[in-house]
Order: C-alpha cells, then structure tokens, then sequence
C-alpha cells in the first residue's frame, strides 16, 4: 500500500510522477544489486556521522545549515552549469555549514549517487541523500552508499510505509529528516513517527511555489523537543533571522547558495550576513 493515500489528494501530479517513476527504478535496482551486495558495501562503510547531532551542535551556537548539491529541479531547470559536487562539498564546510544534502535523483533533478560518495568523501560533514524514498530498501541502499540520513516525505507516503522507512533507517543508524508540506503532514508525523528531526518545505506542491510563512505557521503545532528544519525558497540571512523567530534555527538551503560564484562566500554570508567570520 505505498500509494498516495487520501488525505495527500493535495499533491502535485508532478510527485505522484516521480515516485511512481522511482518505484519502476527500484525494481530495476533490486535485480542488479543483491542483497548481498548491499550487506557487504553497508559493512564497508564508515560509521553513519550524527546528522541530527551536528544540526544540535551548530544551532545551540549559532545557526544550522544543510547545504544542498543540487544541479536542478524540475521547476527551476539548471541551477549550476560548473557542477561540482565534491568541491560544492568542500566550499560549503569552509563556509560554515552543518550537514550536506546532496541530490541523487537522475532522472528529475540530474542527481547521481556518485555525488553523493564523491561529496562526502570530500568533508567530515553528516550527508543526507536527497531522494524519493518509495521502499525500505532504498535506505540499505543509502547507507551503502554512505549516508548518514535519509528524507522522508510525507506527501508521498502513506504512514504505514512513512513508518516502515523510518524504523529501517534508524536500525541502520542513520537519521531520518521528516519533510512536511501543511498542517495535516506535520499531524501525521507528529502522530505515528518518532524521529524529532521534521523539516518545513515552504514550496507548495502544486504550484512550486515557495513561501516561508509557511514555515512560521506548522511550526506553532510541533512541541519543543523537535529540531525543526526550514526548507526551499530561503535565500538570506534576513530569511534565516525572520525564521528563527519562530524557534527554527537549521536550515536547507539549495538554490540560492549553486547560483553563486563563490560558494564558501555566499555560505558565510548566508551564515553571518557578513563577507567573512
Ligand atoms: O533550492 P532551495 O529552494 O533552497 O530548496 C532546497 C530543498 O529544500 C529542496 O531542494 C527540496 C526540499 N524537499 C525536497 C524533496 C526532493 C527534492 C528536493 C527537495
């Protein structure tokens, strides 16, 4: 039953058209890489580095943010022409942030799991791979690619599989980001998942519009003990100042950070509203 169920009747038909199209992929996956195969690359990897953890870390000084490695979107085309993830990667650490997020969806945002490994090789930072969770075997996936953290999207879940997703993750010791759209998401997740880390997307899924009201208004209805995420369309440090009045201090941010010049810069400044440290 991992269909769009009744109460995301709200949902693009863009999303429905990724997960569905990620479902045919992960079947084709499946017949490539055994199960074998995953156990002995997850056993080759390096310990999971704490996500939630260094997002705890830099919010309690200052502010958290998730640099995303994002080529494109579906919405926005290219984003970044001089596409480089593991020097992204380095940029963005030098800069100030927390955590990476790195895109590794082919097909809709020219993502690649090579990114994901190239990108975290490069930096000591918690990963998350950015991706359209539609099968918990996409999460042993992850881990053997190295992730330390997987997305978890409400929209295109029902809470059986949302759930399902979340345990595999956890038993993989890896953090589970919650992705929620509108009140009636965030009382889904506040309902039947554990994990405290829920993230904010302010683009409406319908018109890919972004909006960070949004943000402001779900983040009235989750208690205290969760680390809020503010996600998409943030592109300040006045974004960051005006959000943190409503307690949310982690940020993910994409767009705003590929579309410039310097990267490390425009990540300080984002951090600061200053050039430099
Ligand atoms: O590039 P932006 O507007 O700063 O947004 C980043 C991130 O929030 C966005 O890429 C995102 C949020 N949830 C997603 C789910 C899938 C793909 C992408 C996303």
């Amino acid at each position: 039953m991992n269909i769009i169920n009744a109460s995301n009747k709200n949902s693009s038909n863009k999303l429905i058209e990724i997960c569905n199209f990620k479902r045919g992929e992960v079947a084709a996956r499946k017949a490539i890489k055994s199960n074998n195969f995953i156990k002995e690359s997850i056993d080759q990897q390096s310990k999971p580095r704490g996500f939630k953890a260094s997002l705890e870390k830099f919010s309690a000084e200052h502010f958290a943010l998730i640099a995303e490695i994002k080529a494109a979107s579906p919405s926005k085309g290219l984003i970044r022409a001089d596409f480089n993830p593991p020097a992204h990667a380095i940029d963005y650490e030098k800069g100030g942030a927390a955590c990476l997020s790195i895109l590794t969806d082919e097909q809709f945002f020219k993502g690649h799991d090579d990114y994901l490994v190239a990108a975290r090789n490069a930096v000591k930072l918690p990963c998350l791979r950015k991706d359209f969770m539609v099968d918990p075997w996409q999460i042993a996936e992850s881990r053997a690619l190295g992730a330390d953290a997987i997305l978890i999207i409400m929209a295109a879940l029902d809470d059986i599989l949302a759930k399902e997703i979340e345990i595999a993750a956890h038993e993989l010791g890896m953090d589970a980001l919650i992705e929620v759209h509108d009140e009636t998401e965030a009382e889904r997740a506040l309902t039947h998942l554990n994990s405290r880390l829920l993230g904010v997307n302010n683009r409406n899924l319908a018109t890919f519009e972004t909006d960070i009201a949004t943000c402001e208004r779900i983040s009235k209805m989750v208690p205290k003990d969760y680390l809020l995420v503010g996600e998409s369309g943030i592109n300040t440090h006045q974004d960051l100042m005006r959000l943190s009045q409503s307690g949310i201090k982690s940020f993910l941010v994409g767009e705003s950070l590929m579309r410039q010049d310097d990267v490390k810069v425009a990540t300080t400044m984002l951090l600061t509203g200053e050039k430099s440290i």
